[in-house]
C-alpha cells in the first residue's frame, strides 16, 4: 500500500475529489461489492488513485494489483469474552460487606425465597459466560478483503452476579454473552496462525468454534464461622479463606490468531491466458455478471457462475447442474508468482472438471495452450491429471476459424501416447558425472492424457454454444463416473472440426 500512496503519487491528490462516476472504472475492481470494497480506507484511496490516473484516454489503465493479492486470505485475531464475575454474598438478614457503614434498608426475606436444587441444596448464581467466537460459511460472502479493514473481532463479556450481597430469589445466573459469529465465504478454509486446521467450511452453513468464551465465576456464601458448618451440608459454597474468593472470579477468555484461506468452491475451472475470452464465456452459460475488457487481467478475482441442469435430459440427468469459476489469467511463470497467477492456482484444487479457453486468434494458439497447461504442471501436476476439455474460442474471427481442424488435431496429439518419458536428472549439478545421476521419471505435457473433447466456439457472438454446454455436461457426467473418465480419454471427441 505504502508504494500506492508515495512517489507516484501527485502533489495534488489531496484535493482531487473522489468521483464515483465512469472514471472509476468498475473493470479494474470487480463490480459485485464495489461499494463495499470502497468502503474500506485502503480502498478509498486506490479509488481516488483510479480517478486521477484513468483520464479519457483510450489506451488500458495501469492495473493496480494490489486487491486481488488479499482477496482469498487474511490474518485475523479473535478474542472470546471473559466470563463474569461471580459475588460474595451474605445470607438474608445478615448485613452484607458492600453495605456496611451505609444505613440499610433491610427487607425481610422468607427462608424459603432461595432456590434450591432437587436434593435441598442453595443454588447461588454465577457470572455469565463469556462470548463465544464462532466462524460460519456464509453464501452472501465472496470474499476475505473486508478481513483486510477489520482484523479484530471481540466477543462480549458475560455479565457478573450483582453485588449487592444478599441471597434473594431474584438473583440468577447473570447474563451469558451473545456467541460472536463471523461470516466467511463458503470454501474458507481456518487455520491457527502458523499451526494446525481447525475446519474446512466447505459448504454453507458450516461453522467452527474457534474461541471459548470464559467461564463465569461461581458466588460463595459469607458466613459467620459459628454458622458454617450447617450450611455446608447445604451448599459447598461457602467461603472459607481468602483463596476461596479467587473461584468468584471469571475465567478470561482465548485470544487466537487466524489465518483464512478461502479456496474457490466450483465443479469447473476455467483456465487460460488473459484475454482469451473466459468470463464472456461465463457471462454467456450462466447468470455471472463479470467484467470484460479487452485488455488483459480484467479479471482481479474468480467470478463464479451456476450452470443449470439440462432439462432436456429428464429428471434423472438434472444433476448436470455445477458452479463454474473464472479463474484470472495465467502467464508464463505464473506458478512463480508471476501476473496474477499463483494466486489462483489454489482454486483449482477443488475443481472436478477443467475448461481450457484458448484464443484462437492468437499468433500461436498451441503455445498459448502448452504455456497454461506447463503452469498448472510446474504448480501442481495432480491438476494435468484432471479431466479436461478444450475451448478454441473466436472462431467468428476469419484467422480463428481457418485454422480451427489443425488446431484442434494438434491439440488432441498432445497427450495421446501416455507413457512417462525417463528423464535423467543430476542431483548435485548439471556436470557432474553419472556416477551421482540420480533417474527419475518426470511426465511431460505429452504423458498426460488429451481432453475429453476439443470444441470451437465464440462465446461472444454464440457460435457452436450449445455444442459447447453438451460437452461441458457431458464432461461433468463422466467426472461423475471416474471409470467413464478413463474410457473417456482414451476415445476424445473432436467437436471442433
Ligand atoms: N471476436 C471475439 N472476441 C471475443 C470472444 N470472446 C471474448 N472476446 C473478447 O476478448 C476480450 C477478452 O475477453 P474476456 O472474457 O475478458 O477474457 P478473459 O480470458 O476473461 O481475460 P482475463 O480477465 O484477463 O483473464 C474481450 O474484449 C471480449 O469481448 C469471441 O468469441 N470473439
Amino acid at each position: 500500500m505504502a508504494a500506492l500512496i508515495s512517489p507516484p503519487f501527485p502533489a495534488s491528490f489531496s484535493i482531487v475529489r473522489f468521483r464515483e462516476t465512469s472514471l472509476f472504472s468498475t473493470r479494474l475492481l470487480p463490480s459485485r461489492n464495489l461499494q463495499q470494497r470502497c468502503n474500506y480506507g485502503w480502498c478509498a484511496v486506490k479509488c481516488r488513485l483510479l480517478s486521477v490516473s484513468l483520464a479519457p484516454s483510450s489506451s488500458p489503465p495501469t492495473v493496480i494489483n494490489e486487491p486481488h493479492k488479499y482477496f482469498d486470505q487474511a490474518i485475523i485475531t479473535v478474542r472470546s469474552g471473559d466470563g463474569g464475575h461471580g459475588a460474595i454474598l451474605s445470607m438474608p438478614g445478615q448485613r452484607s460487606n458492600s453495605s456496611q457503614g451505609r444505613p440499610e434498608k433491610r427487607k425481610t426475606r422468607k427462608k424459603n425465597s432461595y432456590r434450591r436444587d432437587f436434593d435441598g441444596s442453595l443454588i447461588l448464581p454465577m457470572g455469565g459466560h463469556g462470548g463465544d467466537v464462532v466462524i460460519y460459511a456464509d453464501e452472501e460472502k465472496d470474499s476475505l478483503l473486508e478481513f483486510h479493514s477489520k482484523s479484530r473481532y471481540n466477543a462480549k463479556r458475560g455479565g457478573n452476579v450483582d453485588t449487592m450481597g444478599i441471597l434473594t430469589s431474584q438473583l440468577h445466573d447473570e447474563l451469558a454473552a451473545p456467541t460472536l459469529r463471523i461470516p466467511v465465504p463458503v470454501g474458507t478454509v481456518v487455520k491457527r496462525k502458523r499451526g494446525k486446521l481447525l475446519a474446512d467450511l466447505a459448504q454453507p452453513g458450516d461453522e467452527v468454534l474457534v474461541a471459548r468464551g470464559g467461564q463465569g465465576g461461581i458466588s460463595l456464601l459469607d458466613l459467620p464461622q459459628h454458622e458454617r458448618k450447617k450450611m455446608m451440608a447445604l451448599t459447598t459454597n461457602v467461603l472459607r479463606d481468602d483463596t476461596d474468593k479467587v473461584l468468584v472470579h471469571g475465567q478470561p477468555g482465548e485470544e487466537v490468531s487466524l489465518e483464512l484461506i478461502l479456496r474457490v468452491v466450483a465443479d469447473v475451472g476455467l483456465v487460460g491466458l488473459p484475454n482469451a475470452g473466459k468470463s464472456t464465456l461465463l457471462a454467456a452459460i450462466t447468470l455471472a455478471k463479470p467484467d470484460i475488457a479487452d485488455y488483459p487481467f480484467t479479471t482481479l478475482m474468480p467470478n463464479l457462475g451456476r450452470l443449470g441442469g439440462d432439462p432436456s435430459l429428464g429428471a434423472g440427468m438434472f444433476s448436470s447442474e455445477a458452479t463454474l469459476a473464472d479463474l484470472p489469467g495465467l502467464i508464463e511463470g505464473a506458478h512463480l508468482g508471476k501476473g496474477l497467477g499463483r494466486n489462483f492456482l489454489r482454486h483449482l484444487r477443488r475443481t472436478q472438471l477443467l475448461v481450457h479457453v484458448v484464443d484462437a486468434a492468437t499468433e500461436n494458439p498451441i503455445n498459448d495452450y502448452r504455456t497454461v497447461r506447463e503452469e498448472l504442471r510446474m504448480y501442481n501436476p495432480e491438476y494435468l491429471d484432471r479431466p479436461y476439455i478444450v475451448i478454441l474460442n473466436k472462431i467468428d474471427l476469419p484467422e480463428a476459424k481457418d485454422r480451427l481442424p489443425s488446431l484442434t488435431e494438434e491439440i488432441l496429439r498432445i497427450g495421446s501416447v501416455g507413457t512417462p518419458s525417463e528423464v535423467k536428472l543430476n542431483s548435485e549439478a548439471p556436470d557432474q558425472p553419472l556416477s551421482s545421476e540420480v533417474v527419475i521419471k518426470e511426465k511431460k505435457l505429452e504423458d498426460y492424457s488429451p481432453p475429453l473433447s476439443v470444441v470451437g466456439v465464440s462465446v461472444l457472438r454464440g457460435i457452436r454454444i450449445d455444442d459447447m454446454l453438451k460437452e461441458i455436461r457431458k464432461a461433468l457426467r463422466k467426472c461423475m463416473d471416474p471409470t467413464e473418465v478413463s474410457s473417456a480419454f482414451n476415445s476424445p471427441s473432436e467437436t471442433g472440426k
